[in-house]
C-alpha cells in the first residue's frame, strides 16, 4: 500500500492539516471540500458506518486505527442518527488503507459514495499509527481534512483554518443534534434473519431527552420492553410530565456537557426531585453529575473505541464496552449521596453513578454498543425493572 505523506511528487487529492502546522498528504475519499474539527482516534475493529453516523461525533474528525475500512460497504440499517439532524455526525474521517470494493449481502453503496452523499470529507493512505501516537502524547488536536480532485491546496489557509477553530470546550452542540420534534422510534433490537424487532405497546413509557441520541439506544429500550417517546433537547419538565413518563432517559450527545447544562440541568434537577426514574448515557451521565453539583473535565485523548474494560462494582464483573467521550465526570467533585457504580479500567475515570436518594443511574459508556460488545445490554433491563418497581410503589 502507498503512503503519500512523504512523497511530494504524488498528486495526492487530500490533505490532513493539524493546527501545529503539520501537513499530511493522502488520497481523498468521500465528499470534496474542507472540514475542520477536533481530531480523535477510534480503536473499534468494526462499525465504521455506526461511528460516522453517531451524533456524538459532531464537530469531530475520526481517525480509524483499524486499517481496513469500507470492506463491507454501507447499508440502510447501520445508521445511528435518529433524525435528519445529519449534520450532527462526524465531519471527516482518516483511514490507513484505501477503501476496497464492498463485499457484504447488506451493502447498498460503497463507502466513498455514501460519504459524499453525507458530506463527510475523508483521507486515506495516512500513517494512522503515527497519528494515533501523536494524539496519545499531545492530546486531541484541531485538524482540517481537505479533498479536491485537482490536488492543489492552499495549505497555509488550511493551517490558519485549523488554528482559528475555537475547539469543543464551551460548545453546546446538543441542540443542533437533537430532533426538533417529538417522535416515537420504529423498531427494537436487530436480529439476523428477522431484522428489527417490535415493541410492547403495554410496556413502561420511557421518555428520551434527545441531546443527539443514537438509534440503538432507542432500539435497545424497545427491545427491553419499553414504549418510547423522544423529546427535543430543550423540552421542559412540564412538557415531559405531560406525556406521563414511567422513566426518563438522558441521551448521549455531542459537545461540552457544561455548555449544555444551562438548559438541561434545571430539568434534570426537577426529575430527581419528583423521583422520576432516570437513566443517563454518556452525555446524559455527565449531565446527571452536573445536576447533582459535580464537575466535568476535558480529557486529553478521550475514550473512543469498542474494546474498553469497565468494572461494574455492583456485580464485581469487568465488561468490555463501547466508549465515545472526550469529557469526563470529575470523581473528586461528586457530592454525598452519589455512589460510584462503574470505573474505566484503562485510566480509572468514572464510568457510572447511582443516586442513593432518588431512582437515578447513569453510565459513561455506551451500553447499546453499535458498534461494540453487548456485555452491558443488561443495564436497559435493570432500568425497566426500576421503572416497574417505582410504578408499583407509587
Ligand atoms: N457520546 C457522548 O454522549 C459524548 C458526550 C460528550 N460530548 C463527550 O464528548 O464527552
Amino acid at each position: 500500500m502507498r503512503l503519500c505523506q512523504d512523497d511530494a511528487q504524488t498528486p495526492a487529492t487530500a490533505r490532513l492539516v493539524l493546527a501545529d502546522g503539520t501537513v499530511i498528504r493522502g488520497e481523498g475519499i468521500g465528499a470534496t471540500g474542507a472540514k475542520v474539527g477536533e481530531l480523535c482516534f477510534n480503536t473499534a475493529m468494526t462499525g465504521y458506518q455506526e461511528i460516522l453516523t453517531d451524533p456524538s461525533y459532531a464537530a469531530q474528525i475520526v481517525t480509524f486505527t483499524f486499517p481496513h475500512i469500507g470492506n463491507t460497504g454501507v447499508n440502510e440499517e447501520d445508521i445511528e442518527n435518529s433524525s435528519e439532524a445529519a449534520a450532527s455526525a462526524a465531519r471527516g474521517a482518516v483511514f490507513r488503507a484505501p477503501a476496497t470494493s464492498p463485499s457484504n449481502y447488506r451493502a447498498r453503496l460503497d463507502l466513498s459514495a455514501w460519504m459524499r452523499r453525507r458530506g463527510i470529507v475523508g483521507v486515506c493512505g495516512v500513517d494512522t499509527r503515527m497519528l494515533t501516537a501523536r494524539i496519545r502524547e499531545e492530546g486531541m488536536m484541531t485538524a482540517v481534512v481537505a479533498h479536491n480532485a485537482s490536488g492543489v491546496f492552499d495549505e497555509a489557509a488550511l493551517i490558519e483554518q485549523a488554528r482559528s477553530w475555537p475547539g469543543l470546550v464551551g460548545r453546546d452542540l446538543a441542540k443542533t443534534a437533537s430532533s426538533p420534534q417529538r417522535f416515537a422510534p420504529d423498531g427494537g433490537d436487530w436480529r439476523w434473519g428477522t431484522g428489527f424487532g417490535v415493541g410492547d405497546p403495554d410496556g413502561p413509557h420511557a421518555v428520551v431527552i434527545d441531546y443527539g441520541v443514537k438509534r440503538n439506544i432507542l432500539r435497545r429500550l424497545v427491545g427491553a420492553g419499553c414504549r418510547v417517546s423522544v423529546v427535543p433537547a430543550d423540552a421542559s419538565f412540564e412538557d415531559i410530565m405531560a406525556i406521563a413518563p414511567d422513566g426518563v432517559v438522558l441521551a448521549n450527545g455531542p459537545g461540552d456537557p457544561a455548555a449544555t447544562a444551562d438548559y438541561a440541568v434545571p430539568v434534570i434537577r426537577k426529575l430527581i426531585e419528583a423521583k422520576v426514574p432516570t437513566f443517563g448515557i454518556c452525555l446524559g451521565h455527565q449531565l446527571l453529575a452536573l445536576a447533582v453539583g459535580a464537575k466535568t473535565v476535558k480529557m486529553p485523548q478521550g475514550h473512543h473505541g469498542a474494546n474498553h474494560p469497565v468494572r461494574d462494582h455492583g456485580t464485581g464483573k469487568v465488561e468490555i464496552v463501547s466508549m465515545n467521550h472526550g469529557f469526563a465526570v470529575e470523581e473528586a467533585s461528586l457530592p454525598e449521596g452519589v455512589e460510584i457504580t462503574h470505573t474505566s479500567l484503562f485510566d480509572g475515570t468514572n464510568a457510572g453513578l447511582r443516586l442513593t436518594y432518588a431512582p437515578a443511574v447513569s453510565v459513561q459508556h455506551h451500553p447499546e454498543a453499535s458498534p461494540g460488545p453487548q456485555d452491558s445490554f443488561g443495564v436497559f433491563e435493570r432500568f425497566v425493572e426500576m421503572m416497574r418497581k417505582e410504578k408499583a410503589a407509587a
